[in-house]
């Protein structure tokens, strides 16, 4: 009987705990820095906190076309003395009773504390000199239509931490303080290889008893999204000194290798012993999720090691789960990823609750979520239609129609 039989199964929070420390651990080693251009942002991890040099806005910025104005004239006709439009250098004054034509994203002109837009006033000339009247309601009970200098952000001030994920959301705020290319954390070097006598590349014909490797790319797609480019060491077979021998390669270019595949009970789950025969210890290697339950840890002075369930759903989910909330943590970030709470559109039943599981489901337009038809961690086919993963806590088989579940999305 092979030990892992009597093996309990780990809870979730006890590996998650355990991968983010030995990350935490191994975080002082990559601390070397690159630019990085707005357009390859996503995921990656800004290495320096970064305050603003100015105020924003930077100065009294006219939010409407109209004529800058004093309340006080108002309601009334007023002259009007000239024109200001944005990025001008003039400076017009408005005194008592004149007013300024102005633009949005015109510097507020001396004098003035208001725009009356344009398409709430009147016009008239009289030889060379302009009126403006100015006495529609909304002009006189509306706002004030300019933004204040500072009123967003005060000069000095920190406007985002070393350790946030970087995403298009951040780049007008790094792009107006002078960042646009931010300096992030240098990319952790990862391995790919999958494993299996019957996985064949996506491109070749497979015979009856072959599947093409899922699995591969699906983690490159994941990867890709931290901005990692894995290196790719191809299928290796079901031969432990293979395998042996192109983990002992893949461990001295990496700083991870992600295999999937052969981490099971099976006869030819040869990956606990070409890892453990490479110097790797194993942190955990049966844990309470579904799927995934299979999921190895493994770390080593050269390179730690996630060995990924075959499965390609359960490859994914542990992925999610597990491996890019490591990487990241290794750059300094705590990966938060996107959660919502909803009703769920109808009962859920389950036969076995020994594990945690993820469970694919769509998310409606009135926000509850619907379990999707999925026949369990080899039925990826089902994933694309797929919104989000709900959470069923361990050692719960049945929720109710309405029940509020946590979902992930993806
Ligand atoms: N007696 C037990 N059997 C199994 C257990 C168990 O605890 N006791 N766990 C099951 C669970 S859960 C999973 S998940 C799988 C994972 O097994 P392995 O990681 O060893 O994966 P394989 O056996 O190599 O393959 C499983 C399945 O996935 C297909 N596969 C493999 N690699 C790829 C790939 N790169 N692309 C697409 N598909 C792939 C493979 O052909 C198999 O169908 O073990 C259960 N068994
Ligand atoms: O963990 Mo397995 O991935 O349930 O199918």
């Amino acid at each position: 009987m092979r030990e892992k039989n009597d093996k309990q199964l780990r809870d979730f929070s006890e590996v998650y705990d355990l991968t983010i420390a030995r990350a935490a651990e191994l975080a002082d080693g990559y601390v070397s820095t690159e630019e990085v251009e707005p357009g390859l942002c996503r995921g990656r991890v800004l290495a320096m906190d970064i305050c603003t040099d100015r105020e924003l806005p930077p100065f009294d910025r006219v939010a409407m076309d109209g004529y800058a104005c004093r309340r006080g004239d108002l309601p009334g006709t007023l002259r009007l003395i000239g024109d200001s439009a944005a990025g001008s250098r003039d400076r017009l004054k408005v005194e008592p009773k004149t007013c300024v034509k102005v633009m949005t994203g015109t510097v507020l002109p001396e004098g003035a504390d208001m725009v009356a837009m344009v398409e709430y006033s009147s016009e008239h000339t009289d030889g060379s000199t302009t009126y403006i009247t100015l006495e529609d309601a909304r002009i006189i009970d509306g706002s004030s239509n300019f933004s204040p200098q500072g009123e967003d952000v005060k000069a000095g001030s920190l406007v985002l931490s070393a350790g946030t994920v970087l995403s298009s959301k951040h780049i007008a705020l790094l792009a107006s303080v002078g960042y646009a290319r931010p300096l992030v954390r240098r990319l952790p070097r990862v391995g790919l290889l999958a494993s299996g006598n019957e996985v064949i590349e996506p491109e070749e014909n497979p015979d009856p008893f072959q599947v093409r490797n899922a699995n591969a790319s699906q983690a490159m797609a994941q990867l890709g999204e931290l901005g990692i480019r894995p290196r790719y060491y191809g299928i290796v077979p079901d031969d432990v000194g293979q395998l042996s021998s192109v983990l002992k390669h893949a461990a001295m270019e990496n700083d991870l290798i992600l295999m999937s595949g052969g981490v099971s009970m099976g006869e030819y789950d040869f990956a606990p012993d070409a890892i453990t025969e490479n110097g790797f210890t194993i942190l955990y290697d049966r844990i309470a999720v579904k799927p995934g339950r299979p999921s190895t840890f493994a770390v080593s002075e050269r390179a730690d090691l996630f060995g990924l369930p075959g499965n390609p759903v359960a490859s994914f989910v542990i992925t999610e789960l597990l491996v890019k909330p490591y990487l990241y943590r290794l750059m300094g970030a705590h990966f938060q990823p996107f959660m919502a709470r909803c009703p769920l559109a109808e009962a859920f039943l389950r036969r076995d609750a020994e594990r945690e599981e993820w469970f694919p489901v769509t998310i409606g337009n009135d926000g509850s979520a619907r379990p999707i038809a999925y026949h369990g961690s080899g039925h990826f086919q089902a994933l694309p239609a797929a919104d989000g993963f709900m959470k069923i806590d361990r050692g719960i088989s049945e929720m109710k129609k309405g029940k509020m579940v946590v979902v992930r999305s993806i």
